[in-house]
């Protein structure tokens, strides 16, 4: 088992996210929450239900406003609409898959490759690298209403690839995959940012799955940031134990990447 790679610190190239605070009506969803993700990155947000992660990649996303400041590569994108942070590189997915059911699978990607403004023949050796990186090419021509639920999950995040994010952001991908499905997802997962470079944000409860993904994980408890650390620290954090994981995650399921 190799340690997990330690994030880079410092540089302008890292989405960095400052002092963030929402209030709503008077609940403090998030409070004083610093993160940071930096490409090539894997990042587990975990935490209790209801804890606000959600609300935190909203913020990231520009999907809610919020106090503090957010830095995406250098640039301050702090109040930006959610489009315009797009623009810039920051993309989500959302725990509900969007498809365009009627459309196949490689058109609903060449969809979002034309609406962005790349040309045709760009668009489509883009989808078919997409294609090939979420292993859906041998499906690319089935009416994506038709695909199991697994393959739809994937579409999903494929639909987001061909945008080329420098920084995407999953909603608990794994929500409603069996076990089997949770381990192609990880593999998948591991090859994005290997094979496009990009920081994956993941919000998920799968923590078979989130241990073995992530290089960092950050728990979010009341709104608060409870730790930060790699998969093995946090697992064997006592407090984390307490919130959140119950009792203690085997080591052997802490990242081997
Ligand atoms: N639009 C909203 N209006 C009012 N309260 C909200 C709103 N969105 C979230 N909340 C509240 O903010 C808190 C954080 O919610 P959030 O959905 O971010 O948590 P979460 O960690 O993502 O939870 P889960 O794991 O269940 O998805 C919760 O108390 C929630 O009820």
């Amino acid at each position: 088992m190799t340690e997990p790679r330690s994030a880079p610190t410092g540089g302008a190239t890292a989405l960095r996210a400052t002092g963030l605070t929402v209030d709503f009506r008077g609940l403090r969803a998030i409070d004083q929450v610093d993160l940071e993700l930096h490409p090539s990155e894997i990042l587990g947000l975990i935490g209790p239900n209801g804890a606000g992660k959600s609300t935190l990649v909203n913020v990231l996303t520009g999907f809610q406003a919020s106090a503090g400041t957010l830095v995406v590569d250098g640039t301050d994108v702090t109040g930006w609409s959610p489009r315009k942070i797009a623009r810039h590189g920051v993309r989500r997915t959302f725990q509900n898959v969007r498809l365009f059911e009627e459309m196949s699978v490689y058109e609903n990607i060449e969809v979002v490759a034309l609406g962005l403004g790349v040309k045709m023949r760009a668009a489509r050796s883009a989808v078919g690298e997409i294609l090939d990186l979420t292993g859906l090419a041998e499906w690319a021509d089935r009416p994506s209403g038709s695909l199991p639920y697994g393959l739809e999950r994937r579409l999903g995040i494929a639909r987001m690839l061909v945008a080329a994010p420098r920084y995407l952001m999953l909603d608990e991908p794994a929500a409603g995959l069996n076990e089997q499905e949770s381990d192609e997802l990880l593999e998948l997962l591991r090859a994005i940012p290997e094979r496009l470079g990009c920081g994956l944000l993941v919000i998920e409860h799968d923590m078979r799955l989130i241990m073995r993904l992530c290089h960092r994980l950050q728990v979010i408890d009341h709104g608060r940031v409870l730790a930060v650390g790699t998969p093995a620290a946090v697992a064997a954090d006592p407090a984390v134990i307490e919130a959140y994981l119950g009792s203690p995650v085997g080591a052997g399921d802490a990242a081997d990447h």
